[in-house]
This record gives structure tokens, C-alpha cells and sequence, in this order.
């Protein structure tokens, strides 16, 4: 017989689920939010809602809780946005930041992911493209509230050029970066694909004005090859113009691009053009371009292909880059000595090995682009003990009813800026 019993939400967990402390336990319950009262089973499986929180909404997506995306859609977004900003705030108090001016905030609104990978999978009556699921088969994403309508209104089509293709037997993937050109895809199967499969492909390139079509063999890195080029591939950063590889990285909307790249650009000190900003995780450039206005940049990234991208499109910026993994060699202290700033924008593990070199180094600033507010506080704290002081945050929400948070921090030890700031934190958080 199923046992149930009612406790009281404390918190939401770093995925989004509802947290309860009971019998020296932390259950996570899916589902749940911050105050409320709840009926679960002993596993922590959510029953009833017995009191629902004031900040419960209803979800707008019909597939709202079979797709495996937006877990907190239930939660307003305004709230939501609350939720994040304060983890940023609790990694950076735990990094040893104690003294935290006030925070700027940017949340993206619906249906502006510009940047979607999928899982693909050929069932009995044709093509599934939904989200990769934890331990589930993808759900047909028969509608969306995140993804770009330009994307949304691509997959009808692409189910049907799927369902032809010889080489898609079994599972496949598919991802597609809405660039400033256009739709950007990359699609992968188990077999190779055939003659006709190209043509079929190449057909949908024309039919759909997809300026570039691209396919690898079972998601191998470094497989890819240009099935269909109808038009220039192209992406835009500030005065840069680059032709990325498929599937580089790039921020998840447009508007979340823009909203980090301000947060980066209001961090950085006043620049002559003499001044070196060392750039570290450059990707395509995203932050190289507008940075490359202000002073002379010298860029790392660890994805080589990237790196071409971005050496192709530096014409007329003063810029430089170097393929580097970060963290086999990070780049040195003594290396980094003649930066007047440091932006690094590390993945979802942080900069650990690297983090070292910048607090030894003793930059006088340095501007941190943050995707895990657990790794940003043991990279924070790092600084903290290196004697840094936080001069700006900005939460920035562009995983809109997911638990993803990014921040962009910037840290300082110039004196003169952290004479003003205590004049300007008296009051603060
Ligand atoms: C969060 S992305 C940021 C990219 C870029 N700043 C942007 O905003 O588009 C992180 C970047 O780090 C790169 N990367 C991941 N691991 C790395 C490593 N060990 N060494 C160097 N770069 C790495 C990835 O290729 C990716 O481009």
C-alpha cells in the first residue's frame, strides 16, 4: 500500500525541485514550490497540493510536464527571477563576499531560444524531435513556449525530411543555431547517410532557405561535414562578423547575448587603447568583438575550430587568439601580469586551474561570466581570499522556466575603485 504525508516546502534545490527536511532526510519533490504545503509519497513523489504557494501560476505548455523541459513554469516568472538571483547571491556570500552592491537583473522573455539541441528518435508511425529526457524517450515537441517561432515552425518540416532518410534507422540528433544568416543544422544518425539521403537534404536546404546544412555520424566530434551550403553562414558579434562551425557555442537568445554583453562592458574599467584585456573561454567571440573596440584583446579558447572562425573574421580588430585548453594549461600568472582586466566566460565546471593563475597574477580586475553558481563560488572564493571585492553583479535569466542561472561578476582589487565602492555599498545587500 502507497504511504503519504503531508510536509512543508522549505526551498527549491539547484535543479528546481522542492526541497523537505524530515526525519534527519532532504527529500527533492518535482513539482513543489517554497511554502507550500504538499501530500508526497514516501519516494518524494508530489500527490496534492494541500496549500499552494501565492507565486503557483498555471503552465501555459499543453506539454507542460511530459516534454521534460520548463520544470518551473508553475512559477511566476517575476518570482522565478527572484529564485535566481538569489543563488547568485548565496554563491557569492559562500565564496566569503559579505559587502555586495545592489545587483542588476535581465530575464528573457518567452520564445527567443535562438539555440536548440534535440534528440530525434523513428517510431512506428514516423519522426519524435523533442528534448534529450533524463532516462525518457523525447516527446514529440508539438508545441513550445522557448524556442524561437522561426525554429518551432522548422520542425513539421524537418520531421517529414527525417522520416526519408535512409540513414536515420533508430535514434539521431539534431541541432539547430538560429544565426544571423539563418537557421544553422546540424542533424547526426547512426548510418551513413546515402546519395539520395544528400540530395533529400539538399532539396530541404533550397525549399527552406537554410543557408547551411551539416551531419555528423552518431554525435562524433569531428565528423561533420557540409551536407548543403545554399547561402554564407554567418554570425554577427558587435563589429565582428564570423562564419562559425556548427553547433558552436553560442548564448541562448539574442536578447541574453546583449544583456550579458552589457553586464561585461559596464565591469570593464575605463581602457586606453594601449591597455591589454586578456579574454579566456572565447568561444566565436561573442565578448571579443565588442571588447576589442575599447583595447587591444588577446583571446584563448579551447574548441580549435572556433578558434579558425575567429582568426578569419578579426579584419581590422585588434585582436589575437590562441587554442589553449584551460585547464590541462592554463594560461600563467606571469603571462597574465600585463592584463589590465581579465574576462574569462569558463563552462559549467568553472575555471579551477585558472582561477589560480588570475589570483596569483593579482590583475586589478577581473569580469567573470558565470553558468553554475556552484562552481562560481569555489572560483570566487579564490578571489575572495586573494583580496577582491565584488564592484558589480548582474543576474541574467535567459533559460527562461528552467533552473539555469548566469551571472556575470566582476571582481576588483584597484584601490581607487574600491574607495568608491564602499562609499557606494553603505545600504547595499
Ligand atoms: C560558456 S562558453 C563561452 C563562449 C563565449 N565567451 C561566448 O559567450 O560565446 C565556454 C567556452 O569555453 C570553451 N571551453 C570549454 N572547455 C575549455 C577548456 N578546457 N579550455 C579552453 N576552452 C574551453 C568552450 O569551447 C566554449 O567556447
Amino acid at each position: 500500500m502507497t504511504m503519504f504525508r503531508e510536509e512543508t516546502i522549505v526551498a527549491l534545490g539547484a535543479a528546481g525541485d522542492g526541497i523537505v527536511h524530515a526525519d534527519g532526510q532532504t527529500l527533492f519533490v518535482p513539482g513543489a514550490l517554497p511554502g507550500e504545503t504538499v501530500r508526497i509519497r514516501e519516494d518524494g513523489i508530489l500527490d496534492t497540493i494541500v496549500t499552494p504557494s501565492p507565486a503557483r501560476i498555471e503552465p501555459i505548455c499543453s506539454l507542460f510536464g511530459v516534454c521534460g523541459g520548463c520544470s518551473l513554469q508553475i512559477l511566476r516568472t517575476d518570482a522565478l527571477l527572484d529564485w535566481k538571483m538569489g543563488r547568485v547571491e548565496r554563491a557569492l556570500r559562500d565564496a566569503g563576499f559579505s559587502a555586495l552592491p545592489l545587483p542588476r537583473s535581465f530575464q528573457t522573455a518567452a520564445r527567443t531560444r535562438r539555440r536548440v539541441d534535440l534528440a530525434v528518435r523513428r517510431v512506428a508511425d514516423g519522426i519524435v524531435i523533442g528534448l534529450h529526457g533524463r532516462n525518457a524517450a523525447p516527446v514529440d515537441m508539438t508545441s513550445c513556449d522557448v524556442i524561437d517561432p522561426k525554429l518551432f515552425a522548422l520542425l513539421a518540416p524537418l520531421r517529414d525530411v527525417l522520416a526519408s532518410l535512409g540513414a536515420l534507422t533508430g535514434e539521431g540528433t539534431l541541432q539547430i543555431n538560429l544565426l544571423t544568416s539563418g537557421p544553422d543544422i546540424l542533424i547526426s544518425t547512426l548510418q551513413e547517410l546515402s546519395s539520395s539521403d544528400r540530395n533529400k537534404l539538399a532539396n530541404f536546404a533550397r525549399l527552406y532557405k537554410i543557408p547551411r546544412i551539416s551531419w555528423s555520424l552518431d554525435g562524433k566530434t569531428g565528423t561533420d561535414e557540409t551536407v548543403a551550403q545554399i547561402a554564407p553562414v554567418q554570425q554577427v558579434f558587435g563589429p565582428l562578423t564570423i562564419s562559425p562551425p556548427p553547433a558552436v557555442f553560442l548564448q541562448a537568445s539574442e536578447s541574453g547575448e546583449r544583456a550579458i554583453v552589457q553586464a561585461v562592458m559596464s565591469g570593464i574599467p575605463p581602457l586606453n587603447r594601449k591597455d591589454l584585456v586578456v579574454e579566456l573561454y572565447a568561444g566565436c567571440g561573442t565578448l571579443t568583438g565588442p571588447l576589442a573596440e575599447k583595447a587591444k584583446v588577446l583571446a584563448y579558447e579551447g574548441s580549435a575550430e572556433a578558434v579558425k572562425a575567429l582568426r578569419k573574421g578579426r579584419v581590422g580588430l585588434r585582436f589575437d587568439v590562441e587554442t589553449r585548453d584551460l585547464v590541462r594549461q592554463p594560461v600563467l600568472a606571469k603571462d597574465l601580469g600585463a592584463a589590465r582586466v581579465v574576462v574569462l566566460d569558463p563552462p559549467h565546471t568553472g575555471a579551477p586551474r585558472q582561477i589560480e593563475e588570475i589570483a596569483a597574477a593579482k590583475v586589478k580586475d577581473v569580469v567573470y561570466v558565470s553558468c553554475n553558481p556552484a562552481a562560481l563560488t569555489k572560483d570566487a572564493h579564490r578571489l575572495a581570499e586573494s583580496g577582491y571585492q565584488v564592484a558589480e553583479w548582474t543576474v541574467i535569466d535567459q533559460f527562461l522556466w528552467s533552473a539555469e542561472v548566469e551571472a556575470v561578476v566582476t571582481f576588483t582589487r584597484d584601490s581607487k575603485r574600491l574607495k568608491k565602492l564602499a562609499r557606494n555599498t553603505e545600504g547595499a545587500l
